[in-house]
């Protein structure tokens, strides 16, 4: 923030000291050339914040030199807010104040900054014409409409510098953020620092190298590695076999020899109904069937002989179980739907348990997004951590959420660090789960459509609030395509994850 004060107040001060100087100023406004009715105007807007040493005479420095001061204060003040307004994000990724040790890099649009910068000019410049013209009729009193007009002049000379010079300022502001980007502390004080495991109890073994394509590993590398006794985490258990459009352990929605209609939509998790069995169905006879269909789907089916029937009516199933569910959270109205991109929620809306996991540079982004889960009816758990530390380590953290959405079908999970790039290696290492790192509306549909992911990887340090959370929207809401190359590839994984041998290369 105070990089963009300097930036902006910088650019003012250039200007004034090379325009606005009493030599210069002088210069340009007697010249003629300057002062024909064409482009006179606009000339005299490049000397507005002026400034002068002499003649010694109250009725000529005064009014110049508090004229500009005010302008110089008065941008400086409306920066601080403008950026806040742009950037509202404290901890991280914005360009507000990061709490100290927090780390946390400040990125931001060039078109925000320079609009940040333009607006505040205009109207310091409007405040400081205005008091410009007061100090010189109250120095040297005109008459009546006179005064009011030389007023109304300088006025506008103010806001005509605003407008014309004001993206200057924006430029200044925009410099500002980015040469005062914070960059992370290293990490010291109580973290050790990394160094390979040691073999012994609880060492995670030593990775095999990897070879070469066509190589084939002497020993396949074990499906799941013990975690280090104090490592947190709890170990999901071994996945099993992949099938498209479901979680781990649960039947598929469709089969393979019956493929879903166009247009169908893909069940993608359990689907609770809130209100009471018999309120939800009041009054439609079949109320208390439907609600109890809901409560089944997606969790264990009793008679494994309904199953392929229930997953040849999946789709229409899914489409009578949705309309038992609330679209919105609870005390939110119609009128008041809150969205992040500025699109309603599309129809289909499964209440989802959400497995939360971060470190110290995603803490604040969970907990956004755990308020922002319960307000849209999902269920977000806390893997931690519970509270703010600076020195703490995403892999407890993570994979404890990576392990518990793994071990929870039909759960999904979010973890979040400064870049997401640890946290979704992190996840990635526990069985069972696929996580994506969104960084872009784009990939977090993307990693639901094509790559049936469980987790949504995000950094917190390289996008806005709201960014974040709408990622994690798409992320939600997007089903897995199901297409056959899709599953194909997926199944590979899984593949890998239980036998521990690579994919044959095709000849
Ligand atoms: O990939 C790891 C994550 O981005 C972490 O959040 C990040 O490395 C933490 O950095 P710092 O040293 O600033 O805490």
């Amino acid at each position: 923030m105070i990089g963009a004060v300097i930036g902006g107040v910088g650019a003012v001060l250039v200007v004034a000291v090379l325009l606005g100087n009493q030599w210069v100023a002088d210069a340009i406004l007697r010249h003629d050339g300057f002062t024909n009715e064409k482009i006179g105007p606009v000339v005299r807007f490049l000397t507005f914040p002026s400034w002068r040493v002499s003649p010694l005479r109250a009725a000529t420095l005064l009014p110049a030199d508090v004229g500009t001061l005010v302008l110089v204060v008065v941008t400086a003040l409306l920066i601080v807010p403008a950026v806040r307004s742009f950037a509202p994000r404290v901890g991280g990724p914005g360009w507000a104040p990061v709490p100290a040790g927090a780390g946390g890099e400040a990125r931001g649009g060039a078109f925000g900054a320079i609009v940040c910068g333009w607006w505040a000019t205009i109207v310091a410049g409007a405040l400081a014409g205005l008091i410009r013209g007061v100090l010189f009729n109250a120095s040297e009193p005109l008459p009546g409409t006179v005064a009011w007009q030389f007023t109304w002049s300088n006025l506008t000379a103010g806001l005509g510098y605003g407008l014309f010079l004001g993206w200057l300022t924006g430029l200044g502001v925009l410099i500002g953020l980015n040469l005062g980007r914070r960059t992370p502390a290293p990490p010291g004080g109580p973290s050790a620092p990394y160094a390979p495991p040691q073999p012994g109890r609880g060492a995670f073994p030593p990775p095999a190298p990897y070879p070469g394509f066509g190589e084939v590993p002497a020993t396949p590398p074990p499906t799941a590695r013990p975690l280090p006794p104090d490592a947190g985490p709890a170990q999901a258990p071994p996945p099993p076999p992949y099938a498209p459009g479901r979680p781990p352990g649960q039947d598929p929605w469709w089969t393979t020899a019956d493929p879903p209609a166009a247009g169908a939509r893909p069940f993608h998790g359990p689907v609770r109904d809130p209100r009471p069995a018999r309120a939800a169905g009041a009054g439609k006879g079949r109320g208390t069937a439907r609600a109890t269909r809901a409560g089944q789907v997606g969790g264990p089916h009793p008679r494994p002989g309904a199953v392929a029937a229930r997953a040849r009516f999946r789709p229409v199933l899914t489409a009578r179980v949705l309309r038992t569910v609330p679209r919105r959270a609870p005390g939110r109205t119609a009128s008041s739907p809150r969205t992040y991109g500025g699109r309603r929620r599309p129809d289909r809306l499964c209440r989802m348990r959400v497995y939360l996991g971060s470190d110290h540079a995603g803490y604040e982004l969970k907990q956004h997004l755990i308020g922002w889960l319960t307000e849209q009816g999902h269920e977000p758990v806390d893997c931690g951590p519970k509270e703010y530390d600076p020195q703490d380590d995403y892999p407890p953290f993570v994979m404890d959420a990576a392990a518990r959405t793994a071990a929870e079908p039909g759960s999904l999970g979010v973890v979040i660090g400064g870049s997401g790039n640890g946290e979704a290696i992190a996840a990635n290492k526990v069985p069972g789960v696929r996580a994506a790192l969104a960084w872009s509306e784009e990939t977090a549909r993307l990693g639901r459509e094509h790559n049936d992911a469980n987790i949504i990887s995000v950094g917190a340090r390289m996008h806005t609030t709201d960014e974040a959370t709408r990622f994690v929207e798409i992320f939600l809401d997007t089903p897995f395509s199901g297409e056959q190359r899709h599953v194909r590839r997926i199944a590979m994984l899984t593949a890998y994850e239980e036998t521990g041998e690579l994919p044959r290369l095709s000849d």
